[in-house]
């Protein structure tokens, strides 16, 4: 399980679909969340768009591996896609925020990678979140105001990516993802092959 968290802004949304076009084992956790839907996005692609009680009713079920309450709107993890997708044996990529990351923590240690994402200045998050122009003014002023706290968590993360060039931070990540799945213990059946080995020679 690979998480990617940052400010809004900072560009973790950018660097997860250049990821997922160019990483064929990876599978995108796709999130449920109540907050209004963008332009441009679509409803089980870029989210599950729900309404509050239909959220709840996911809580309450035990259907969420995670949630949280980010800007007053409700983000969680739909269970049951992650845990058939590790069943098979691909890696999950996730976008949530650090508190997310805290409760997988919690409950997965072993098999979680957690990269924080930066922006390169104040000023250019601020640029960023306005030339993304997707959010009206007040929610702008909203993250921004929120980004300093977000920031605060970075030292909970295993790896910090400074995202000043896309392409970069893209290979940057796909350079933790291949040292991560190198681990001697994320290595499945290597026991047996040592000792295949071993005992040909
Ligand atoms: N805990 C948690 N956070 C999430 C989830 N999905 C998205 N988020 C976080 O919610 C925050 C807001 O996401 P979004 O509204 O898409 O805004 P954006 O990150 O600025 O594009 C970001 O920090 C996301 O990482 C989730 O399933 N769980
Ligand atoms: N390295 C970068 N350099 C310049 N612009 C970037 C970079 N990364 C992302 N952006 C732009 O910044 C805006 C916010 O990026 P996005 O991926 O939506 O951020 P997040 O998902 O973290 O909120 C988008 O308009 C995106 O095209």
């Amino acid at each position: 399980m690979l998480v990617l968290s940052s400010p809004s802004g900072a560009g973790k949304t950018t660097i997860s679909r250049a990821l997922m076009a160019e990483e064929p084992n990876l599978t995108l956790s796709i999130s449920a969340t109540t907050r209004p839907k963008r332009p441009g996005e679509r409803d089980g692609v870029d989210y599950y768009f729900v309404d509050h009680p239909r959220f709840e009713a996911m809580v309450k079920a035990e259907d969420m591996l995670e949630h949280a309450l980010v800007f007053g709107n409700r983000y969680g993890t739909p269970r049951a896609p992650v845990e058939a997708a590790l069943e098979a044996g691909r890696d999950v990529l996730f976008d949530i925020d650090w508190q997310g990351t805290q409760q997988v923590s919690s409950r997965m240690p072993r098999d979680l990678v957690r990269v924080f994402i930066l922006p390169p200045s104040h000023a250019e998050l601020e640029r960023r979140l306005r030339t993304r122009a997707l959010d009206p003014e007040e929610v702008v002023q909203e993250r921004m105001a929120k980004a300093a706290d977000e920031m605060s968590h970075w030292d909970a993360y295993d790896y910090i990516i400074v995202n000043r060039q896309v392409e970069r931070s893209v290979a940057e990540v796909k350079s933790i993802l291949t040292a991560e799945r190198l681990r001697r213990d994320r290595q499945v059946g290597l026991t047996e092959f040592v000792s295949r080995l071993r005992s040909a020679a």
